[in-house]
């Protein structure tokens, strides 16, 4: 659908023919997007697709070259102070003030956008809470580890409230557990009406996320999908299939007895078979139970996310 530049529909982002060059490199060719409220939208592509350089923009950060932009309603290029208070970001790298304690450091955010001081230091020790960092109240930041770092850095992309939250690589360097947190922070701020935006290259995690994905390769948007509406199979209709047994010798028997499961490949405690549809993966799982194979795991060997992103890929 195209973007109308000169309506505002309501959306948390909108772009509209936006290019910008760096030299001779066109980093965004006349991306046209749309970002909708009450949603976690992810941004993926591969490497030099230009995520990072379209979240520099809606961020603010980066000038276009051409085309018009508007952040939760403002045109960036007449109201970018009105925008950037409206939106959150949280840049794959960012500095901390280490000699600032950790609540300075929030303080610091509080009083650049403009937080009431009355109500700063309540909402400072809720953002602590909310990411796991109260007992850090009153420390240097430069105690902190990277993971913790980079939970400070999502506090302070909330810092004023914002109605879109940005994200590039959030999840890098966050262990498993502060992983599981990020996600359900951010889905509980697209339950309350934020719009999340994310780039990522860690697909299942996205996947667990995400309500909609953005395609982005070469400048431009390549393709728009709801989670939901994504299979494993990817677009091809066809994936490969990991298959676990309790007795993985008899798995094995049974599949090289098989004809149709594709390429077999072996794996700890089973194998992986195909490239399968999802009828064909079915067949083949109703054949190994008739066939006495106590089979412990059946699933696709990849994501539908990843399935997709292969596929766009693939086709360049
Ligand atoms: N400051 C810059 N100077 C020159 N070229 C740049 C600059 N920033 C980005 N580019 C180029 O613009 C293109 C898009 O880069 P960008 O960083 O936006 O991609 P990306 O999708 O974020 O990539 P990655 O997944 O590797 O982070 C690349 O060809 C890159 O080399």
């Amino acid at each position: 659908m195209a973007v109308r530049p000169d309506v505002d529909s309501g959306h948390a982002v909108e772009a509209y023919g936006v290019t910008r060059y760096f030299g001779e490199v066109a980093a965004l060719r006349g991306l046209d997007l749309t970002i909708p409220y009450g949603q976690v939208t992810a941004l993926v592509g591969p490497n030099g697709a230009g995520k990072t350089t379209l979240l520099l923009v809606l961020a603010t950060l980066l000038a276009p070259d051409s085309g018009q932009v508007r952040v939760a309603g403002y045109d960036l290029a007449t109201h970018a102070d009105r925008a950037r208070g409206a939106l959150g970001w949280m840049p794959d790298t960012f500095g901390v003030y280490d000699q600032l304690t950790v609540d300075e450091y929030l303080a610091f955010f509080a009083d650049a956008y403009r937080v009431p001081r009355e109500e700063r230091s309540r909402r400072i020790r809720a953002l602590l809470s909310l990411v796991r960092l109260e007992e850090y109240l009153g420390r240097p930041v430069h105690v902190l580890s990277r993971g913790q770092k980079q939970r400070l850095g999502v506090a302070r992309a909330l810092v004023h409230r914002p109605r879109v939250l940005m994200l590039d690589e959030p999840a890098s360097g966050l262990d498993p557990r502060s992983r599981v947190e990020l996600r359900d922070l951010l889905r509980s701020l697209a339950a309350d009406g934020v719009a999340v935006l994310v780039s990522s290259h860690i697909l299942s995690e996205l996947e667990e996320i995400a309500d909609r994905v953005v395609l982005v390769d070469r400048g431009g948007v390549v393709g728009v999908h709801d989670m939901t509406e994504l299979t494993a199979a990817g677009p091809s209709g066809r994936t490969r299939w990991r298959v676990r047994a309790q007795d993985p010798a008899a798995l094995a028997a049974a599949l090289a007895g098989r004809p149709g499961v594709g390429e077999i490949s072996d794996l700890p405690g089973g194998a992986e078979v195909g490239p399968l549809t999802e009828d064909q993966a079915a067949d083949l799982l109703a054949a190994l139970v008739a066939g006495n194979v106590r089979v412990t795991g059946f699933a696709p060997a990849a994501g539908a996310l990843e399935a997709t992103y292969l596929a766009m890929t693939e086709d360049g």
